[in-house]
Order: structure tokens, then sequence, then C-alpha cells
């Protein structure tokens, strides 16, 4: 199978064109390609197929071979695919995902794509629709114990679940620990990726993650959304946020007229290979 090697700011996947290649069984291709030691190394598999409804598809798998309905650092790089390899000619593109189509800007430089702005959609507040289990109708700043400690979680979707927690210090957080705590809680029924927040001030945060089905990345497009969305919400950060991240820096601004979160940031094309599965 041939393969592009991508990442955003760190979120590295394995990019398989199935305008051309075809993919059977991509829950297992995902963990076989994403394995750091018997296969490529990568936080998972994303597939980039033809559309009815949009000028492309994306189609997205964690590293444990799960399906995922939405992948913010994702989506730049199929963006930079398709108009770096010459897919289209085209600096306003459509991308299909899980979770809806979603409307992306390129940034050219050299005629390849620098940066892209993408249009994220609307951040899903209600706790049913994320889904957490919860007694009010949005998870703000809601205790939640975790292993014998409490936490307070704001919880957003956008697309796909997060659970936002803000903390003084995460640079000693012992995230391969309560990451998995959070990710597999009875709180969440489809399991939840998880933010651990910093304020830095105003239009700062930092942040890591633990994604569900794939551990801790360097970065999270969603994750960065949901994180802004909740700084806003809980009166932390005004509406346009730089999200640091380990792998680099997103920006993200929530239009609260429109309802529609963007974010903003680059990708880039690591290497090209052939895979024997
Ligand atoms: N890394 C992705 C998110 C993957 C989400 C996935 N872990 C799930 O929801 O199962 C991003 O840049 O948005």
């Amino acid at each position: 199978m041939r393969f592009t090697k991508m990442h955003g700011i760190g979120n590295d996947y394995v990019y398989v064109n199935c305008l051309e290649e075809k993919v059977e069984d991509p829950g297992r291709v995902a963990k076989l390609v994403s394995d750091r030691h018997f296969g490529i190394g990568s936080d998972g598999l994303i597939l980039i197929k033809p559309s009815k409804n949009a000028d492309f598809e994306m189609d997205m798998y964690n590293a444990d071979g799960s399906r995922g309905a939405m992948c913010g650092n994702g989506i730049r790089c199929v963006a930079k695919y398709v108009y770096d390899y010459g897919l289209t000619q085209k600096t306003n593109i459509s991308i299909d995902t899980k979770s809806g189509v979603k409307y992306l800007e390129l940034t050219i430089d050299n005629g390849k794509v620098s940066l892209v702005k993408v249009n994220m959609g609307k951040p899903i507040l209600k706790a049913s629709q994320i889904p957490i289990h919860s007694d009010r109708e949005q998870v703000i700043r809601q205790p939640i114990d975790v292993e014998g400690r409490e936490y307070y979680i704001t919880g957003v979707s956008m697309g796909n679940p997060h659970a936002v927690v803000y903390m003084d210090d995460i640079k000693n957080l012992e995230i391969e620990r309560i990451g998995p705590a959070f990710e597999h809680h009875p709180a969440f029924p489809d399991r939840i990726n998880t933010e651990f927040v910093h304020v830095l001030d105003r239009s700062t945060v930092e942040m890591r993650v633990w994604e569900r089905g794939s551990g801790e990345t360097l970065a999270c497009g969603t994750g960065a959304c949901a994180v802004a969305v909740a700084s806003i919400v809980n009166g932390y950060t005004d509406g346009e946020v730089t999200v640091k991240l380990l792998g680099g820096d997103l920006r993200v601004f929530w239009d609260r007229k429109e309802d529609l979160v963007y974010m903003t940031g680059p990708a880039a094309i690591v290497f090209e290979g052939e895979i024997l599965l």
C-alpha cells in the first residue's frame, strides 16, 4: 500500500489516496501502520476518498483502529495533500467527514499549501449530544471523581467528544496514568478525548491532550477548538485564542454571531512510502 506520512504540528497520521488505492479493513490497517516499531509509526490512519457531497472525503482512524468522526490536524493535511499533489487547483475546498462537510481556505506559498483555515462548524455543549452522563443541560465545571481525586470538567463536542480540565501545572502531569482513567471513565459512554489546560492570559492557553484511541498526541485540532470554546464559556479568555500544544500553536476564533469555530494552522508532508500489508 502506497502512503504519505504527514503531520499537523506533530499530530502525525499515515495518509492513503483512496482515489488510487483500495484499503480493506481500515481499522486493522490503522493498528498496523500506527505501531512505532512494527509499522510506520503514527497517531492513526487517514483515507482520502472521492465524495458526492464535497470535493473530497476524509475517513479517519485512531491508532487502536477505532474510527474517529473528525480530525482537525488531519483535515488540514488532507487539504495540503489534494492541492500539492494536483488533485485540485481550488484554494477554497470542501471536505466531507463523519461529522459533516467542512470548508477550508488554503494559503499558498511557492505553489504549496503553507497554512489552512478550517471552518470547524458549531461547537456542541449539550451534555446529551457530546455525550457525557450529566444531570445538567451543559457540562460546565462539573465535578468528576477520577481515581479518587476530584476534577472539574467542561464538556464540548466538535463532532467528537472532549472533556476539558483546567490546572495550574500541566508539565508535571502523570498523563500516562490519568489519561486512560478519563478515557475509560463510566461518565463517557463513547470514551472521551481529554484536554489538560493551563490558562496563560486572556488570549493564550497551553494544553496537553490524551486522545481517545491514540493516547497522548503532540497536538489535537478538535481538542484545541474544544479548549478555546470551554475557555470562553468559562470566562477565562476572549473570543480569539492561541492554543499552545506540545507540537506547536493553533489559532482558534469562535464567531459567536455565526456560532462557528475557525481554526488556523500549518500542515506538513514528511515522506512517501510503500508498506507491505
Ligand atoms: N487528533 C485529532 C482528533 C482525533 C479524535 C479521535 N481521537 C477521536 O475522537 O476518537 C484532531 O486533530 O482533531
